[in-house]
């Protein structure tokens, strides 16, 4: 092997898990394959309540370290005639990949998000998601997604695959707009999802 095809050999994409990544374990307090996760805050455009242009994705709990979501693609949604939005279809793997690190009870953020649309998806239709954990290195998680068409063994119409960076509660805090941070902290039923995060500000 020549220097060249040595390093095309190791080379590791940004949203593949190094060699040194360990598979975490779910939290033990996690909630029990099938059960929602909830909204982590009403606001959210991926899950929150409160949000009418929302996506409103209902994540539940998958077996170990993953999550399953579904939505339904509205008129709001579409890029094309009748078709979804590209961006709105990476929102959504965000959210979900987003959920796997709650699994973990790992507050994380998304550093990288990469997208493979594999077929259009029309409005009217509903999207199944799945997303896993397939790697965590020190505060780098990595995981996976797919989404599927009309049912969890559907059409294959989209594959993504993100790093997240775990970060401190100071993160939130420090940037966010003060209001909604002010808000929040003044909000019991924020708490409880900040307790699930194991964050006592
Ligand atoms: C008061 C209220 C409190 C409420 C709290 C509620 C708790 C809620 C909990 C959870 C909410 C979840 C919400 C889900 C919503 C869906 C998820 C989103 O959309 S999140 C928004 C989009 N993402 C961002 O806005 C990140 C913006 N970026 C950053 O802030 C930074 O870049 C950050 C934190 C990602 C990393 O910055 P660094 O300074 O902390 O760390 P560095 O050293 O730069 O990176 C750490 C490692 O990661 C790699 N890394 C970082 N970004 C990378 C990238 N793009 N590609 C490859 N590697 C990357 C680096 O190379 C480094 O690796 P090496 O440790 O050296 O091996």
């Amino acid at each position: 092997m020549n220097a060249a095809q040595d390093a095309a050999a190791s080379y590791r994409g940004p949203t593949d898990p190094p060699a040194d990544a360990v598979l975490p374990e779910r939290h033990p307090d996690a909630p029990q394959p099938g059960k929602g996760l909830g909204t982590h805050y009403a606001q959210c455009f991926g899950c929150g309540e409160e949000r009418p242009e929302g996506l409103h994705l209902h994540v539940r709990a998958g077996e170990g370290v993953s999550v399953t979501a579904e939505f339904e693609v509205a008129p709001g949604h579409q890029g094309a005639p009748g078709l979804i939005h590209g961006g709105l279809l990476a929102t959504a793997f965000d959210e979900v990949m987003g959920a796997v690190s709650w699994m973990l009870h790992v507050p994380a953020v998304t550093g990288r998000l990469e997208t493979d649309y594999v077929k259009p998806v029309p409005v009217g239709r509903t999207v199944h998601f799945s997303a896993w954990c397939v790697g965590r290195a020190g505060r780098k998680l990595y995981h996976r997604a797919e989404a599927r068409l009309d049912g969890p063994q559907g059409l294959l119409v989209a594959r993504a695959a993100a790093l997240f960076v775990a970060v401190k509660l100071e993160h939130f805090t420090s940037n966010g707009r003060a209001e909604e941070v002010q808000a929040v902290l003044e909000d019991p039923q924020t708490y409880r999802s900040l307790k699930a995060f194991e964050l006592n500000p």
